[in-house]
């Protein structure tokens, strides 16, 4: 039985131990708060994250790093992207030279403009073949429940990924393999903010032509940076792609959708903030360094620079959809 580390007990991590643990791993949590490790090794539960959710006896927690990846074969990063750079600084001198790390992160660091698998081979120092990503449709709550699902491990080391496929394959989770990590990552964090700009219509009582053209044209404009910064344009119709974007745009249970649902509302970010229950929306920050790197590849996303002025520019929702509708016509 492999031993697997997931770094962060929060909801997807959670989710992913439980994965993990079915596929037949002995999984070991990294929790920050000790009443979490808690209730994962009393209660075989994480009440916070995920209420009602049983989890495997083969799942257990701590809040010490040292204990949690002793021995460990495989890491699974279950941070939010914007603290995972400061998370494995203390974590990397207790990373074993040949462990593989696979992160769960969908967003764009501040600041650098980096992918989370970036930032993991530059804190971690390791080649790009041993950093795997998993992306896909996948909320939290859906997959801990056992619903079918499926999702993409992406790694340029294609035996590897097939390693990790086989280690996360469930009755119910269905891992595809892809090579395209650029485009894995670009889906992710790009899918979040278009999320945000659905769950905005929604909030303004805009209905579903309004919904699916975001969608289509949030599509457009995130395959166009992906494929500027590498990506191959078919991972956009993917999983990884078109699929996590039907699911975050469209979920109530998406953090990102909701969390704009409540900014089109009228609620400002500090009330919509107090609402996510401590959970991540990724695309409220990563919204940011997405518009920085689509100036920088020379790209036009009109959609995430709408989010962006809503969200940190005091932009008004409804002068924003106005203007957007204005744009000058364009082929499709
Ligand atoms: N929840 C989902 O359905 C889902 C699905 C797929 C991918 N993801 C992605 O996985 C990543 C983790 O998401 P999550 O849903 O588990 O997030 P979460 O907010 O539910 O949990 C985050 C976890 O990270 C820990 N953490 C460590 N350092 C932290 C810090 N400085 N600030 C805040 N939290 C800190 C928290 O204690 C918590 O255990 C995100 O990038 C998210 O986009 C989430
Ligand atoms: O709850 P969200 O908005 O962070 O989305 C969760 C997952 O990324 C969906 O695949």
């Amino acid at each position: 039985m492999a031993r697997i580390a997931v770094m962060g007990a929060g909801s997807w991590g959670t989710a992913v131990g439980k994965v993990l643990a079915d596929a037949g791993s002995e999984v070991v949590m990294w929790a920050r708060r000790e009443e979490a490790a808690d209730d994962i090794n009393t209660n075989h539960c994480n009440g916070k994250y995920l209420p009602g959710v049983v989890l495997p006896s083969a799942v257990s927690a701590s809040t010490d790093p040292a204990q949690v990846l002793d021995g460990a074969e495989e890491v699974v990063l279950a941070v939010p992207s914007q603290t995972l750079r400061a998370n494995l600084e203390n974590w990397v001198d207790l990373l074993a030279p040949n462990i593989g790390v696979i992160s769960l992160a969908k967003g764009i660091e501040t600041g650098t403009l980096m992918r989370i698998s970036e930032v993991v081979a530059e804190v971690a120092g390791l080649p790009e073949g041993q950093i795997a990503v998993l992306s896909g449709p996948n909320l939290a709550r859906e997959v801990a429940e056992g619903q079918p699902a499926a999702t993409v491990i992406a790694c340029t080391d294609a035996a590897r990924a097939a390693r990790l496929q086989d280690a996360f394959s469930t009755r119910y989770f269905r891992p595809y393999t892809n090579n395209d990590v650029v485009g894995c990552e670009i889906g992710g964090a790009t899918k979040n903010v278009i999320a945000l700009v659905c769950g905005i219509a929604s909030g303004m009582g805009l209905g579903d032509n309004t919904a699916a053209t975001l969608v289509t044209r949030g599509l457009a404009e995130s395959t166009r940076l992906g494929v500027a910064l590498g990506a191959s344009q078919t991972t956009f119709a993917g999983l990884a792609g078109l699929g996590d974007l039907v699911a975050t745009c469209t979920s109530p249970l998406s953090r990102n959708r909701t969390f704009g649902e409540r900014l089109g509302r009228g609620e400002t970010l500090e009330q919509a903030q107090e609402a996510t229950n401590g959970q991540v929306a990724e695309g409220v920050k990563s919204c940011t360094s997405i518009v920085e790197l689509s100036h920088r590849a020379g790209v036009e996303m009109p959609l995430t620079e709408a989010v962006h002025e809503i969200c940190h520019e005091g932009g008004n929702a409804v002068e924003v959809a106005v203007r957007l509708m204005r744009r000058s016509t364009k082929p499709e």
